[in-house]
């Protein structure tokens, strides 16, 4: 035999039956996985939506939520796919024009209109919650709270979403939905990992919720649920009065007091406000609130100097005097006779927890004593270099911010009792991948059922793990048969010697 021929006694793949088996365990290896592939490929996403309206205190905000059709029940699913602020100020603030409370909506939802398929209108559903601003409006005057919240609705009902309601949360439904955000979003309940605390400070009300170490003593304070298979006993309270622009009228009151009753011109040295800072303010537009006590008669058309002088330390300690801590029935108090746990793990703060120490450049770097020491110099900074440095901030903010960065560092010290290291533990933060922390998110999962009770079944491999695995395994298939037929087509010299 010539050495072709050997070579071709050698060489499997020159048998033709080795070669086209071999081709189609192949053919037949691709299939599979190519039938595997297409079987397992999620289907081009269909999303759906919600519409959630908050309606604060200081303006309301159109959130759009959007999720793929076929997960729902997927926690970590559903992101924040739009926010629209509504032009000019919350809806409590039209209690005597209710009619302009719906119609300010108009610009927000004909946007959600656009934004939402068409098709998909029937199915989405809008809600509109309203919080400590309207809940003051209530306390108020109770049919005018009635008005504004029909006005909205009628206003609601003419789009061609599925409407779902309007009224006015509790603060404990407040605290615990945006607990549920910040944990959703951060996937706590999915990865069963330890959950975060949630801060939120309004313009009319503050929230803090986080899951104790210790039995919640009072029943108003305890909320439960059940998410993916896990129980949490929350701590949740709502202070009304104690948001950033109510507080700063309970604390001008206190500091007012001594000269409530003069009739000439009343001049209030502010240590909370800038030097230079002098604007003659009305009673009326600062005391215009059933947090503060009511005006007298002669107070109501009558004016006062609002002289900044800029002491941090004074400013301080003033602030500190709108935490009543004199008395608690329970163990233990946060303040104004309220039951407190000691606060525990980490933390997120919110809304004007973020804008203020966004805005005074207070990072998770900074410790408390360096959060103070850039609040103590930005309280003594003249108020024309400041209004020459942030020529395009909003004025009202600018002056306040020395006021309301104090408050917030006073109101985790004083009021929540945070030390430095629950200090460090916590984190200013506006969003979470891409969507806004706060209530919104979380009333809409609950109220859609949409983080179930118990963990849904998950499959053993992951998509992508599934389709590696298939690939590795042909690979290997292959590999092996090749090996094999070289291996045992090649005999040792005698045996082959014989064969020849
Ligand atoms: O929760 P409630 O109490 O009903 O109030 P809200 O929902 O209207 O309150 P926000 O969180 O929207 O805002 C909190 C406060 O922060 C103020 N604010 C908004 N943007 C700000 C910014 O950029 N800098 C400083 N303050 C800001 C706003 O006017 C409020 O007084
Ligand atoms: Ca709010």
């Amino acid at each position: 035999m010539d050495e072709q021929q050997e070579m071709k006694v050698k060489n499997p793949w020159h048998r033709p039956h080795i070669f086209l088996a071999t081709a189609g365990i192949a053919a037949a290896i691709i299939i599979m996985v190519a039938i595997a592939v297409v079987q397992n490929k999620p289907l081009q996403q269909k999303y759906k939506y919600g519409i959630v309206l908050d309606a604060g205190s200081s303006h309301t905000s159109v959130y759009i939520y959007e999720w793929p059709a076929e997960k729902e029940n997927n926690t970590g699913m559903v992101k924040q796919k739009q926010a629209c602020s509504v032009k000019g100020p919350g809806i409590s603030s039209y209690s005597k024009t209710p009619e302009k409370a719906g119609e300010s909506l108009k610009e927000c939802m004909d946007n959600a209109t656009k934004t939402i398929p068409k098709h998909r209108h029937p199915e989405t559903p809008v809600y509109l919650g309203a919080t400590a601003g309207m809940r003051l409006l209530k306390m108020e005057n109770d049919v005018d709270s009635k008005k504004v919240l029909a006005s909205v609705e009628k206003s609601l009902q003419t789009y061609p979403f599925s409407y779902q309601g309007a009224r006015i949360i509790t603060g404990q439904e407040e605290g615990a939905f945006g607990w549920i955000t910040v944990n959703y979003l951060s996937e706590n309940f999915r990865k069963a990992s330890r959950t975060v605390g949630a801060l939120d400070l309004g313009g009319a009300s503050t929230q803090i919720t986080f899951v104790p170490g210790q039995q919640v003593e009072s029943s108003d304070n305890s909320i439960d649920f059940r998410l993916y298979g896990n129980d949490y006993h929350l701590y949740t309270h709502s202070f009304l009065c104690y948001g950033k622009d109510q507080v700063l009228k309970l604390y001008l009151e206190q500091q007012i007091q001594p000269n409530a009753d003069m009739t000439d011109n009343i001049i209030l040295e502010d240590p909370c406000f800038h030097p230079g800072y002098n604007i003659i303010k009305s009673f009326q537009s600062v005391f215009d609130s059933p947090c503060v006590k009511n005006l007298t008669n002669s107070q109501k058309g009558q004016n006062f100097t609002h002289r900044g002088i800029g002491n941090w330390n004074k400013c301080n300690q003033a602030i500190k005097e709108v935490f009543n801590t004199s008395h608690c029935r329970y163990s233990r108090c946060s303040f104004n006779d309220v039951f407190q746990p000691p606060v525990t793990g980490r933390f997120g703060a919110f809304s004007a927890y973020f804008f203020v120490m966004d805005f005074l450049n207070v990072t998770p770097d900074h410790s408390l004593d360096e959060a103070k020491k850039i609040l103590e110099a930005y309280c003594t900074t003249p108020w024309g270099t400041l209004k020459q440095k942030h020529r395009k901030v909003k004025e009202k903010y600018l002056a306040e911010y020395c006021f309301s960065g104090t408050y917030i560092v006073s109101l985790l010290e004083d009021g929540y009792k945070f030390t430095t290291n629950d200090w460090k533990n916590t984190e200013f933060i506006k969003t979470i991948k891409n969507s806004e922390a706060g209530w919104t998110l979380g009333y809409m999962l609950n109220l859609t059922n949409m983080i179930p009770a118990e963990a849904p079944d998950t499959p053993l491999l992951p998509y992508g793990g599934y389709v590696s695995l298939m690939l590795v395994l042909s690979f290997l298939i292959i590999v092996c048969i090749i090996l094999g037929c070289i291996f045992f087509r090649r005999p040792s010299g005698p045996a082959h010697k014989e064969i020849i």
